[in-house]
């Protein structure tokens, strides 16, 4: 993989009109749109292979359990308006190339462009990057379907895709130096379901990861760290640090592990466990998440053990540098994976 902004490797054959694209010396037929973000869409696309290319993107990539049986992959298209964008991209791409991991979702090519704004268009760059598709969509997704038939996830799979996602953190968080996603949540992790099998969780987007450590020493910083993570930090899963940060604070990977408690708790109930703040009136998000009041479901009967609850809440420390770590967290699911799992 090497960045093609500069050169030709990247044709562009217009996408928009339901054209072709090309990522370097691979073709593709775009089939339909599968989502959209602040300035991107994903695209559902097939890899044409033609004689003349050197055996398509499956020669390409290194790990060839990301070649897809039926050549079909998930392409995002980013419109970068400004040089601010185009770093932000660059860095998402460097980001993303950094881990390899079954839980994290891999880039598999990309290509940056230069294009001519138009009477319509603002963009001077557009940005492909290819990756494995997952069709099941994400937890949110899910979520959202199963909040209207009323269905729960087994309390084994709560487990099971909740270990997944920790052993994708895990691998961010052991990396020299560590890093942290700073964007867990459930519209970030595609789920695939297997028969007979839990679903396959898989952590994606890797545009706000950066080296998780993190010294603020004055207020400038602190005020820094914060408009940077309000930006891009989902809040309703924003770590307390992240919304009020001392002018004296070691930042550390932690943050990820609280977003991962209000993601174990939208796994099991579909929504942060902070968002019931954003329906009240004069309720605040912030304040809710600084004092971590957390609003668990009514009613005599929870869907899953009192365990799961205070698991949660272990995690949602609000002193950071009291909440678990990764490890820990690893070690206590499995316990409660021997426990409720057959
Ligand atoms: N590999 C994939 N397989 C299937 N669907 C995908 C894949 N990648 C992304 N999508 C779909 O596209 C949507 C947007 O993707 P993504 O989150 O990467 O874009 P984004 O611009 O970073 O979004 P956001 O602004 O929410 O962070 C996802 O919510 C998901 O529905």
């Amino acid at each position: 993989m090497g960045c093609s902004f500069s050169g030709l490797n990247a044709l562009y054959d217009s996408v928009n009109s339901g054209g072709d694209a090309w990522i370097n010396e691979n073709r593709f037929r775009i089939v339909r749109q599968l989502g959209e973000g602040g300035f991107a869409y994903v695209y559902l696309v097939k890899e044409l292979i033609n004689d003349s290319a050197a055996g398509g993107l499956a020669k390409k990539l290194k790990d060839s359990s990301h070649v897809s049986e039926d050549g079909t992959y998930a392409m995002k298209k980013v419109l970068i308006q400004n040089n601010e964008q185009l770093e932000l991209v660059r860095e998402e791409i460097r980001v993303s190339s950094l881990f390899n991991h079954p839980n994290l979702l891999p880039l598999l090519d990309h290509a940056i462009i230069s294009v001519k704004p138009t009477q319509e268009t603002s963009w001077n760059h557009e940005a492909y990057l290819l990756f494995p598709v997952h069709m099941d969509g994400t937890l949110l997704d899910n979520a959202k379907v199963m909040k209207t038939k009323k269905e729960f996830y087994s309390t084994s799979d709560v487990l099971q895709i909740f270990r997944q996602l920790c052993a994708g953190l895990k691998h961010m968080h052991s990396f020299d130096p560590p890093y942290a996603h700073n964007d867990v949540k459930p519209g970030n992790v595609l789920i695939t379901h297997r028969k007979g099998q839990p679903p396959l969780a898989i952590l994606m987007d890797f545009g706000s990861a950066r080296p998780a450590r993190k010294q603020i020493t004055n207020r400038s910083e602190a005020l820094q760290l914060q408009e940077w993570a309000a930006e891009h930090c989902s809040a309703p899963f924003r770590a307390p640090e992240l919304w009020d940060c001392p002018s004296q604070a070691a930042i550390d990977e932690r943050t990820d592990v609280w977003s991962l408690g209000c993601t174990l708790y939208a796994i099991m109930y579909g929504v942060s466990p902070f968002e019931y703040a954003l329906g009240e009136s004069g309720g605040s998000l912030q304040l809710a998440i600084v004092n971590a009041q957390v609003k668990w479901p009514a009613g005599p009967k929870p869907p899953y053990p009192e365990a799961f609850h205070q698991f949660v809440s272990w995690m949602l420390q609000p002193q950071a540098a009291m909440r678990p770590r990764i490890d820990d967290i690893i070690i206590h699911v499995d316990k409660l994976i021997a426990k409720f799992s057959q």
